[in-house]
């Protein structure tokens, strides 16, 4: 495979591990964003093409009714909001595209519009959004609904709300700005456009009041799992991040969605599949092994995190006996395809076997040295066809400076040195660095 892959980092605004080895116990290193920074610039450094940064907006108190797992654990707060870390990432570096989490059922199109534009004049042009339509009765009451809406109806708001703001980072057109000293005008109004969107759910009379942004819109990139998600990411999307499960599931999922482009008259290349892994690294394979062992199945508290980072949604886990198969539990309002896939994955299976071994949401088990898991990586982007990986380090107050250091000066060396990293940023521009060859 001689093609480069591209990378992102996915990372929560959140705590940084605080109890485990290797781990700072401040916790003004990740609130201040400080660690985030530092980061953004070590994944720069690196040729990672992306950080992106997760969002939710609520604590969650499902498991067992309560938020004391929650609030030990630290699985989805406290956590901060991403839009202005992304602005700091963007000042310290100058080239990593900065990924940004903003939801369809939570924000208003115009502000999101408006946010977006912003941050691209920032970063001079390497934003890009993560459409989510959020999955939380939690982060709907925060916002003043009753509960969250059914996961379709998401979706069908979610393809409006992308038309509108679509419409309205276009109500600029590009040489609208002209600064033409002679008749002392800055913009030329008669580029600038309302778009009076009328649509079943949204409207907006528009135009937007920021300048036309570098990239002209941000990069967009979509996690949909289910039929409805996948629907807007085939649609939308200029990069999808996703964890299918091995080899023959990411072909699938890669397959699927080129299919979806094609029928709705896209270029399949113009949108990048990558899959989240979280590889365990050794400087012997045994070493790994053996980190892998103590990280997934000698730490008690290993599996309760797990739990608390699934207790988010509607599925109440602590009414399940650990060490039982996983009934039939999925809540069509819920996060449907997690549910589906976990329980896909291992139908005999108890819970607890389904929860440990692995970090559950990667795409690939990869324990190794730096070179055995290359081989993996490579030998499955041959078998799957592309596009790259995005890294994760586990939610829930897990990041460490060692674990980056081990991805960043372990393995990303090794995916260089065989053609699959790039040794410097070609472009300015997110868009360009991500889909130009
Ligand atoms: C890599 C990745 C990142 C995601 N980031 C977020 C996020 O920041 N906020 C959020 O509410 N959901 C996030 N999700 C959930 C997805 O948006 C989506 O709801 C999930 O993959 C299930 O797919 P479905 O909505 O099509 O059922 C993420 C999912 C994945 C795989």
């Amino acid at each position: 495979m001689s093609d480069r892959l591209r990378y992102g980092w996915f990372v929560n605004f959140m705590p940084t591990a605080w109890n485990t080895p290797w781990a700072r116990t401040s916790p003004g290193d990740w609130v201040t964003g400080d660690f985030y920074v530092e980061m953004g610039r070590m994944l720069e450094s690196s040729g990672v093409d992306f950080i992106m940064l997760e969002d939710s907006s609520m604590v969650p108190d499902t498991f067992g009714g309560s938020m004391e797992l929650e609030m030990k654990y630290t699985s989805r707060s406290p956590k901060n909001d991403p839009i202005p870390l992304a602005a700091a990432i963007g000042a310290a570096t100058e080239h990593l595209g900065i990924v940004v989490t903003m939801s369809t059922t939570l924000y208003p199109p115009y502000l999101l519009a408006r946010s977006m534009a912003t941050l691209d004049h920032l970063t001079r042009g390497r934003i890009g959004w993560n459409i989510v339509t959020s999955a939380e009765d939690r982060a709907a009451q925060n916002f003043g609904m009753d509960e969250i809406f059914e996961h379709d109806h998401r979706y069908e708001r979610a393809h409006e709300f992308v038309d509108l703001v679509k419409q309205l980072w276009a109500s600029w057109e590009p040489d609208a700005l002209v600064m033409d000293a002679a008749t002392g005008t800055y913009v030329d109004h008669t580029k600038v456009h309302p778009i009076d969107f009328q649509g079943n759910y949204y409207s907006s009379r528009g135009p937007l009041n920021t300048l036309p942004m570098p990239q002209g819109r941000p990069v967009i990139a979509q996690a949909g799992g289910s039929n409805a998600g996948r629907g807007l990411a085939a649609e939308h999307a200029d990069v999808i991040v996703s964890s299918p499960r091995g080899k023959e599931g990411m072909k699938a999922y890669r397959d699927d969605i080129r299919q979806r482009m094609e029928r709705l008259g896209r270029d399949p290349d113009s949108c990048k599949l990558l899959y989240m892994i979280t590889p365990i690294i050794g400087e012997t394979v045994a070493e790994a092994q053996a980190k892998a062992h103590r990280m997934y199945h000698e730490d008690p508290a290993a599996i309760m995190r797990k739990l608390a980072l699934m207790s988010s949604g509607q599925v109440d886990w602590a009414q399940f006996d650990l060490d039982q198969p996983l009934p039939e539990a999925a809540d069509p309002r819920g996060i449907t395809s997690i549910v589906e896939d976990l329980r896909r994955s291992g139908p005999d299976k108890t819970l607890r076997e389904l929860l440990s071994g692995s970090s559950q949401s990667e795409s690939l088990t990869l324990v190794g040295t730096p070179e055995t898991i290359a081989d993996e990586m490579e030998e499955a982007m041959e078998f799957v066809g592309g596009d790259g990986f995005l890294f994760f380090a586990g939610g829930g107050g897990l990041i460490t400076r060692h674990y980056l250091t081990e991805v960043l000066d372990g393995l990303m060396p090794e995916l260089k040195q065989r053609g699959l990293a790039r040794d410097t940023f070609e472009h300015r521009m997110l868009r360009d660095n991500l889909l130009l060859a």
